[in-house]
């Protein structure tokens, strides 16, 4: 017999992996993987979380600065980063090692192991501790990590990714940031509204390209007021040169600052976890899921980053719930009583300026799908609250089946976006249409959420 420790269960990542083990496995043998500190993963410590946090005190100060229009004269006297450092990783530090602690001494079924997990065999771990494991169940949530470019590495020029951006001793004077997606555009907004002086490169002829083009085109024209913008740099060179760094652009222009940003992407941790010796197929390093976030090994699931494209919190939740309940189920082909993902409407917003939030189809999805559609788009400044607020920027764009009324997709840049879009999410989840949507209910006069009542109508 292989004296070799076996669990019932063992869950790689301690980001939304941490969830898993709630009271519904309290009589399993749990072991979760964790190979950094601080404990928690990507959201809790260098995420949506903090970068929130940021993004709040940046609109406070943002407030002040566009104080003016209202009447009413106002300046920053002083930007304290080390308290603004200091009030979000007061808050989360605890938080992050609370959870640490709960694994460590609030959990006797479950043994937390501080180390790298790698398949060594099917359901057979390779501790890092000098120790193998075997398990009956398990769960890759082992999440994804920042791209970076070889030349970045071997240039030597010392750079920054949301790992260590945001607990920089002091606020950089001004920050060159290599990308334009969603981590470009929320620090950014992040640094250029704290005061920093903030450069933006990016390889093509837009910002957020991911997009609906009307809204892409909106933020990078705004971008321009606020940062210095390049686009359609192609690839760029990391350079540093008097104490400065940043990047030469192709044309041989120089961007330096005293702080490189590198935001181009993330990419899942699946090639990093012993994949091939555990029966794990993987597509272009992604670990590939059913419906069921069953992998191609025989009692492994796997959620969130690590195999999901959405790479957004959200769905590594859902997903999480979604395996927690299959697991419950201890059975593999039998699928009867397993849950799915539901994958049909994912949101997701940028905490930049202004703020950004999008669920189902852009328009040209909806063109690309052949559908006939109708699109409306409506601006925040044609309804009262709008002109409370002296909008000239924000927009909502709904795209909707001409025949049916089902909406499509909906795309906000704006004044709270992410709280605007949220009935619009809601109504395509239970499959309301434009008019039931627009006509079945009250819309508070004069709020914001009346622009998307207009949009309807409009549809
Ligand atoms: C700057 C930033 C801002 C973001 N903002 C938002 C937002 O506002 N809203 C949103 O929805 N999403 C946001 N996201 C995305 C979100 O953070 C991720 O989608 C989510 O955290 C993924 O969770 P996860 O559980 O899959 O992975 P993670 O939380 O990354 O957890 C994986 C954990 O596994 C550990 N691990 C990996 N491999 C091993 C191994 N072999 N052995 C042991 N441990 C291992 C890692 O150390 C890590 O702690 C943001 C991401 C970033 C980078
Ligand atoms: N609010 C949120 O939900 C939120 C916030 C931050 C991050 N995230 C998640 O994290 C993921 C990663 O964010 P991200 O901003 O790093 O990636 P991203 O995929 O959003 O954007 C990366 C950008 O970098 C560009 N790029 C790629 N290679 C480049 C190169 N060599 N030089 C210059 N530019 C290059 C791409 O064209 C793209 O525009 C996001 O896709 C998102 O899922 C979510």
């Amino acid at each position: 017999m292989s004296d070799r420790k076996h669990f019932d269960l063992v869950v790689i990542g301690s980001g939304s992996g941490n969830s898993i083990a709630d009271e519904r496995f309290s009589d399993m043998k749990i072991a979760l993987f964790e190979e950094h500190s601080p404990f928690g993963g990507t959201c809790l410590n260098v995420g949506c979380i903090p970068t929130k946090m940021f993004v709040y005190a940046a609109e406070v100060a943002q407030t002040i600065r566009d104080s003016a229009r209202y009447g009413i004269d106002a300046s920053i006297d002083k930007v304290r980063w080390e308290d603004i450092v200091d009030r979000v990783f007061g808050r989360i530090d605890p938080i992050s090692e609370g959870g640490k602690h709960y694994r460590e001494n609030g959990s006797p079924n479950v043994t937390l192991y501080s180390s790298h997990a790698t398949f060594v065999g099917p359901r057979t771990i390779d501790t890092g501790t000098g120790e193998i494991i075997t398990a009956d169940q398990i769960v890759v949530a082992a999440g994804s990590r920042p791209i970076i470019p070889q030349q970045v590495r071997d240039s030597g020029v010392p750079y920054h990714t949301n790992d260590d951006i945001m607990r920089l001793p002091t606020l950089p004077k001004h920050l060159v940031i290599l990308g334009s997606g969603y981590i470009a555009a929320e620090f950014a907004h992040v640094f250029g509204a704290l005061g920093s002086e903030v450069s933006i490169i990016a390889r093509k002829d837009n910002l957020l390209r991911g997009l609906d083009p009307d809204i892409s085109d909106r933020f990078t024209e705004l971008a321009q007021k606020y940062w210095d913008v390049h686009l359609n740099v192609g690839e760029s060179t990391a350079i540093s040169e008097d104490g400065q760094v940043g990047v030469q652009l192709r044309d041989g222009d120089k961007v330096l600052g005293d702080a490189l940003l590198v935001a181009i992407g993330r990419e899942s941790n699946g090639d990093r976890i012993g994949a091939e010796a555990g029966g794990i197929e993987l597509d272009d390093g992604r670990i590939v899921v059913d419906e069921f976030g069953r992998t191609s090994a025989e009692g492994v699931f796997a959620i969130g980053d690590v195999s999901s494209p959405f790479q957004l919190k959200h769905v590594a939740n859902h997903e999480g719930r979604v395996v927690q309940h299959n697991l419950l189920q201890r059975t593999w082909d039998d699928t009867a009583k397993f849950q799915a993902f539901d994958h049909r409407f994912v949101p997701a917003a940028v905490f930049t300026h202004p703020q950004i939030a999008a669920v189902g189809m852009s328009e040209l999805e909806a063109h690309k799908a052949g559908l006939e559609i109708t699109v409306k788009i409506q601006n925040y400044g044609d309804v009262a609250y709008g002109w409370a607020m002296e909008d000239r920027e924000g927009f909502v764009k709904i795209i909707a089946e001409k025949k049916t009324g089902r909406i499509l997709g909906a795309h906000i840049i704006g004044d709270q976006a992410p709280t605007v879009i949220q009935p619009l999410i809601q109504a395509m989840s239970f499959g309301l249409t434009a008019p039931e949507m627009a006509r079945g209910q009250y819309w508070i006069h004069p709020g914001l959420p009346e622009v998307v009542e207009n949009a309807l109508l409009g549809l």
